[in-house]
């Protein structure tokens, strides 16, 4: 029994401090948020967003879970906490668990959801590549959307049954069906924001979070499918 914890500690987050120094910054994600503490919106514009639809995706086995890239087509998010400046989407992302209902990052009054989809945005107002942008404090914006197991996501499945096409780490598949990044959001769009930090390394204190209170229902066959291919980047 005195192994193990010699052994967490080799491989999880505590060790990433030493090659990425922002870990152990002072706004770091993901956060758990306590919603009796988080203030009202006050009188913040409404939070815009505008995707293209009909462009070519590929989605990539990255090492964790999938991702989706934008490959450089427009898109447009404004408004909210973003000030005056227009970001655009660089990627979209999921994080699921390798333990049905533990897969989110964020959580809610220390609930774990069964996943989490993060849509990656850069500010283009300042920052001419995402590159430049994820090293900035007003950098990187990221809408965060809770997954709940319920009815199947017709959206999402567009994506999911791609997944044992790319059950090895740098698999890519390209499609071209017509996907609208703005159907995986929530219908109602109320959210929690706050300053923070990309959640894996390099941790970097870039982003203004974009959580929203809804979650999105995903099914269960969607979920184990996520599971079965990508615990840990992992094919199991
Ligand atoms: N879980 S997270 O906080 O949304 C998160 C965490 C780590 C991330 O690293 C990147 N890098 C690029 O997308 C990228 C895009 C183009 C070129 C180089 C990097 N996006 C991230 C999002
Ligand atoms: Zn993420």
């Amino acid at each position: 029994p005195y192994l193990v914890p010699v052994v967490i500690l080799i491989v999880g987050p505590a060790t990433w401090v030493e090659k990425f120094p922002e870990a152990r910054g002072t706004r770091q994600s993901p956060v758990d948020i306590v919603t009796s503490r988080a203030s009202s919106g006050g009188s913040a514009p409404p939070l815009v967003w505008r995707y293209s639809v009909n462009h070519p995706r590929s989605v990539v086995n990255p090492g964790y879970c999938w991702r989706v890239d934008e490959n450089g087509y427009d898109s447009e998010l404004r408004g909210g906490p973003l000030g005056s400046d227009v970001y655009k989407l660089q990627q979209w992302h999921c994080h699921w668990g390798s333990v049905n209902g533990e897969g989110s990052e964020h959580t809610v009054d220390g609930r774990a959801f069964s996943g989490e989809l993060h849509l990656v945005h850069w500010n283009t107002s300042k920052y001419n590549s995402f590159t430049e942008a994820a090293g900035q404090p007003d950098g990187l914006a990221v809408l965060g959307v809770l997954l709940m197991v319920g009815s199947k996501h017709d959206e999402l499945d567009k994506v999911v049954r791609l997944l044992p096409y790319i059950q090895h780490k740098g698999d890519k598949v390209t499609f071209s069906e017509p996907l609208n990044p703005a159907n995986l959001l929530p219908k109602r769009i109320a959210y929690w924001t706050y300053p923070g930090s990309l959640t894996t390394p390099p941790c970097t204190e870039s982003v203004t979070w974009i959580l929203f209170k809804e979650p999105v229902q995903v099914s269960a066959e969607q979920v184990r499918l996520n599971l079965c291919y990508y615990v840990n980047g992992k094919n199991v």
